[in-house]
């Protein structure tokens, strides 16, 4: 088990990361999400051992000492995929790839390679100076990189930023059930709900150096803690609870997802429409309540200046809450 220990580091004398403390279990899949410039990063770098700082880490009864303690900064059993892919451009995506493998065993090295180069789709592009390589490509080279030497954890820093959605949702699938299968501890910071909520098994979300909100993807997106933590996975709302439900007493405001909100039904609150983006199996549709915005969702496109109603369940509200 990786145990973070009330850590606190600042790139100046003032404090960046305060008293931050987690577990993560051998071969969970954690992401950490939040706004640009909340200390992602910084923590990867932190665990990898680059900076050093107040508090304890340890992994399993090792204590990781940091950089004051290493001569060369890192761990040699985690590995740590930053932002830029650190290929060496004269080399081809295989030797890239081998780079770090011992040569004491050619066949068993090549196989393990190509073993790789499958799993980031780029077993086509093997004999390819890494000069050549688009960004993406760039990216799922490093990928497989950061893998040759099997880690005990995996760092990975916004891993599939320049990939496009074509690939991209295969290539996670990919390396997510073989980090699983090989029951490698992975840590993803990342800006896409769909790696959080999809493939973790917990999240935390940072804000400002702290953790604010620590649960499994499920836990955080139905019951956010503030309207911060909900934004991280989208469009969101927070609205006066009056404005549905004028005589109950449910609480005074509550965060609402678009798709939570009923569109044209008789009952309901009246918006006035601004504005839809089409988003390919709806419309995200911006609007205006009672001199508030509303983000909801509609099968069909609506023209600005719309008059409807809008209605959100009451048992969602009250459970959104804790009030039931
Ligand atoms: N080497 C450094 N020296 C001084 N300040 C730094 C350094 N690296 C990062 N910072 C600052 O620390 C803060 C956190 O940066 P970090 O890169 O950890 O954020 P992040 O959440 O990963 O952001 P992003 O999502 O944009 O990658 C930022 O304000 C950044 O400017």
């Amino acid at each position: 088990m990786l145990k973070v220990k009330k850590i606190s580091f600042g790139y100046s004398k003032k404090l960046f990361i305060k008293n931050l403390s987690f577990n993560v279990q051998k071969g969970e899949n954690v992401s950490i999400i939040g706004a640009s410039g909340c200390g992602k990063s910084t923590l990867l770098q932190i665990i990898y051992g680059l900076h050093h700082v107040k508090g304890q880490i340890f992994w399993n009864e090792k204590e990781l000492l940091g950089p004051n303690f290493n001569i060369v900064p890192g761990e040699e059993f985690i590995k740590y995929l930053t932002q830029d892919f650190d290929l060496m451009p004269p080399l081809t995506v295989a030797e890239n790839v081998g780079k770090f493998l011992s040569n004491m065993y050619p066949r068993k090295k090549q196989q393990r390679v190509k073993e790789l180069l499958e799993l980031v789709e780029m077993a086509d592009m093997a004999k390819v100076k890494a000069k050549f390589l688009s960004g993406g490509q760039q990216q799922r080279v490093a990928l497989a990189r950061v893998l040759a030497k099997p880690p005990e954890i995996l760092l990975l820093d916004e891993p599939f930023s320049h990939i496009d959605h074509f690939r991209k949702n295969n290539l996670r699938r990919n390396l997510f059930s073989y980090l699983k299968a090989q029951n490698i501890t992975c840590l993803v910071a990342t800006h896409d709900s769909t790696d959080a909520l999809s493939f973790a098994d917990k999240t935390l979300a940072m804000r400002a150096g702290k953790i604010i909100a620590e649960g499994s993807p499920e836990e955080l997106y139905r019951k956010p803690k503030n309207v911060y933590v909900a934004s991280l996975f989208g469009e969101v709302n927070e609205l006066p609870t009056k404005q549905f439900f004028p005589h109950e007493r449910l609480g005074e405001k509550v965060i609402l997802y678009p798709h939570e909100i009923e569109v044209g039904t008789s009952a309901g609150v009246e918006v006035r429409v601004k504005n839809s983006y089409f988003k390919g199996q709806h419309f995200l549709i911006e609007a205006e309540i009672n001199g508030e915005k509303i983000f909801f969702e509609s099968s069909e496109k609506l023209q600005p200046g719309r008059i409807m109603k809008v209605i959100a369940s009451e048992n969602l509200i009250r459970s959104r809450l804790g009030n039931n």
